[in-house]
């Protein structure tokens, strides 16, 4: 028998091994497995060029930073989506794709300011989604612009550049709808600005009633809420405007729940350090019937690392399985690491996300909820940390195999093949 044969029916046999050990806490792995087969997880474009993008030569701005010089950056369209490849092949299940609108793909010379883009400049996404049967969501790019004037867009007290970012919006709604038309899946539309002031500013409530007219104004353009769904991402902070941000989490949930079809989106690298959307993730699903999420890793602020499977990442994927809201949330990464090699962060960080939901799914969730109910916190407690220490790394690699891509240990192999044979031969560090 061949290594490679031998190599599989030990991952075969373990995960036998493993299902009857599951069984026996209650939980069907099998099930878990087929689950997660379909749940999509949206891989953000921006990762494989340091949120570059192809529309301009500035610098990044917007109150958000890479850092690290890694060689290999992607600098075209082609070489991003070849990265992206690269990284897919790594990912078991479902995905999906999220482009942001800086990324648009211009031919034969042509160009379109950001307020005059069109569903045909972004024909090449569409074309990969569709041949590799993903779904595409999508983002207006409100930053590294010169139509961002004193850090404001969408707030700004000039109503030229509001209007600007409000074409801006609503030709992005046009190019969402575009995407769910030709995939045949729904394309969430996140709204973030990085609007706000360095300093305590004069007045706070000024540019939240404009921010809030400009986004009225973006959402009454015509869409199918059925294939567009708009959100509102809020942040605590960027650098630079470290007093005040205009789309604040209360100003975010309220222009959510006030706009019909519009969704609150968390990003867990924006709040206080202290505060957990673990935690936040059912109390917004008591009032909204879909809530989107941004899943990165910040280290002591929002520094959008690499996911890893850490503690909120874990808690965040059990509540959003626990809450059987699996077809409610709408689970997005958002992070950006310049400093090792960007196809290795994408396929570690969506890999990460996916430990986390079946771990999730891995847990025998009703029985917790019944002795929680019961008033049985003694047991409660004994469980849950009985549960982690099942065997979750052999249905882990069972799956993978199941999807034909490497296990965790074969993939820096793979990672290192590909930097040596493409990225390594790109000339530019950054
Ligand atoms: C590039 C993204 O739009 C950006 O990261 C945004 O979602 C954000 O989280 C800003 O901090
Ligand atoms: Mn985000």
């Amino acid at each position: 028998m061949k290594g490679e044969e031998q190599e599989m029916m030990t991952v075969t046999k373990r995960y036998e091994d493993a299902r009857e050990i599951f069984r026996k806490a209650g939980v069907d792995t099998d099930a878990a497995i087929e689950t997660l087969k379909r749940v999509p997880v949206s891989m953000h474009c921006w990762q494989g060029d340091d949120v570059t993008g192809f529309d301009q030569k500035g610098p990044l701005t917007g109150g958000i930073q890479t850092t690290g010089n890694y060689p290999g950056r992607a600098r075209t369209p082609e070489e991003l989506m070849a990265d992206m490849d690269r990284a897919l092949s790594m990912i078991p299940g479902k995905k999906k794709i999220n482009v942001h609108a800086s990324y648009a793909v211009f031919e034969n010379g042509e160009f379109a300011d950001r307020n005059q883009l069109e569903p045909r400049h972004f024909a090449r996404w569409v074309e990969f989604a569709k041949e590799r049967g993903m779904g595409l969501d999508f983002n207006p790019t409100f930053f590294s612009h010169p139509m961002v004037k004193d850090g404001q867009t969408l707030s700004s007290p000039d109503a030229a550049v509001r209007r600007f970012w409000i074409e801006h919006g609503k030709a992005c709604i046009r190019i969402s709808q575009y995407f769910a038309e030709e995939t045949g899946v729904p394309c969430v539309m996140n709204i973030w600005t990085g609007d706000g002031f360095k300093d305590v500013p004069a007045d706070r409530m000024g540019p939240r009633m404009r921010y809030k007219e400009s986004i009225e104004e973006i959402l009454a353009e015509p869409f199918d809420k059925n294939k567009v769904k708009p959100c509102m991402e809020s942040k605590v902070f960027g650098i630079g405007v470290e007093s005040y941000t205009a789309g604040s989490a209360e100003f975010a949930l309220s222009l959510a729940a006030q706009n019909e079809g519009c969704l609150p989106l968390m990003d867990n690298g924006h709040y206080h350090p202290t505060e957990l959307v673990s935690d936040k993730i059912s109390a917004l699903l008591c009032f909204y019937p879909e809530i989107a999420l941004h899943v990165t890793r910040g280290v002591r602020w929002d520094s959008d690392h690499v996911l890893l499977l850490d503690d909120e990442t874990k808690e965040i994927a059990r509540e959003i399985v626990r809450c059987n809201a699996l077809e409610r949330v709408y689970i997005a990464l958002d992070y950006f690491d310049a400093s090792i090699n960007r196809v290795s962060a994408w396929a570690v960080g969506m890999r990460s996300f996916q430990k986390a939901l079946l771990m999730a799914l891995c847990t025998p969730n009703e029985k917790l909820k019944a002795l929680q109910d019961e008033s049985r916190f003694t047991e409660l407690m004994a469980v849950i940390e009985a549960v982690k220490m099942l065997p979750f790394g052999d249905v882990w690699n069972y799956y993978c195999q199941e999807c034909g891509v490497t296990d965790d240990f074969g993939l820096f192999a793979e990672v290192q093949e590909y930097e040596e044979k493409v990225l390594s031969k790109r000339a530019e560090g950054r």
